[in-house]
């Protein structure tokens, strides 16, 4: 069975690698072959005289497959900005099919493939593309991820009604403490889980160390199964 998936979140900043590091480092551990795929990502950081993306090394790390990353980032971009904005800067254009020819190479490699998308789910990618559009073109099982925070609610509920609204199965939700100070934390939680009307993959508490195979401690995947053997 393959369990690939697309990864959005309430914005950007909300959890998003985190969990697609832990969801990684779960599948990896129960004998899945899983690699992570960032296919635009933006932002990179010179690192010892190499220019480095911290997601796509960060996905790299919880996933035990080998791919190029031409593959698991098919385009890497300089500035920590908004992606068409990255491309304008630098004179290119984001095109959607060597996104998709990307991703089907890994998923023809792994049982897991999981897709992180970028910010939020309706950030523009090129004129005529954003990231949901992306993620219809993939036809992946979407899991969001929830940023505990004030402000949440309505970008989660607005988030799975864009989701649905595109024809898109909302596979769960991962809620991720970002701000330990959160008031009414449960009462929050409650309220997502009663309109969210999709299995909650997980809660990961505030860490002080917020690494992949800790936060998988708090992840509970069996649901995906059901989303992903419709979805093969
Ligand atoms: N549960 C948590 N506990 C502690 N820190 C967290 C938690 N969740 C996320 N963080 C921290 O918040 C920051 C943003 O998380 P992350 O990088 O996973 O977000 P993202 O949604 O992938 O962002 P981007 O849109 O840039 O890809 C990171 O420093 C991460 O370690
Ligand atoms: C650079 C940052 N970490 C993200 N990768 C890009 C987030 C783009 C957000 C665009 C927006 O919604 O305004
Ligand atoms: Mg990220």
């Amino acid at each position: 069975m393959t369990m690939h998936c697309f990864v959005t979140g309430t914005d950007t900043g909300v959890g998003k690698t985190l969990v697609s590091s832990a969801m990684l480092s779960s599948f990896a551990a129960s004998g899945l072959r899983a690699v992570g795929m960032k296919p635009v990502a933006a932002g990179l950081d010179l690192i010892d005289g190499t220019w480095r993306n911290d997601d796509v090394e960060r996905l790299q790390a919880a996933g035990n497959v080998e791919a190029p990353l031409a593959l698991r980032c098919p385009c890497l971009l300089r500035a920590p900005m908004a992606p068409h904005l990255a491309a304008q800067d630098e004179g290119v254009r984001i095109g959607l099919q060597p996104l998709l020819s990307a991703y089907a190479q890994l998923a023809r490699q792994a049982d897991a493939v999981i897709v992180e998308g970028v910010g939020g789910f309706r950030v523009p990618l090129a004129d005529d593309f954003d990231s949901a559009d992306l993620a219809v073109a993939l036809g992946l099982p979407v899991v969001l991820v929830v940023g505990l925070r004030l402000g949440c609610l309505n970008h989660a509920l607005l988030t799975a009604e864009a989701i649905r609204a595109r024809g898109l199965v909302l596979a769960g939700w991962v809620g991720s403490a970002i701000d330990p100070r959160m008031l009414a934390f449960d009462d929050n939680l409650q309220t997502l889980r009663a309109r969210l009307d999709a299995p909650l993959l997980g809660v990961v508490p505030h860490l002080a160390s917020p690494e992949a195979a800790l936060a998988a401690r708090h992840l509970d995947l069996r649901a995906l199964r059901s989303t992903a053997a419709l979805a093969a």
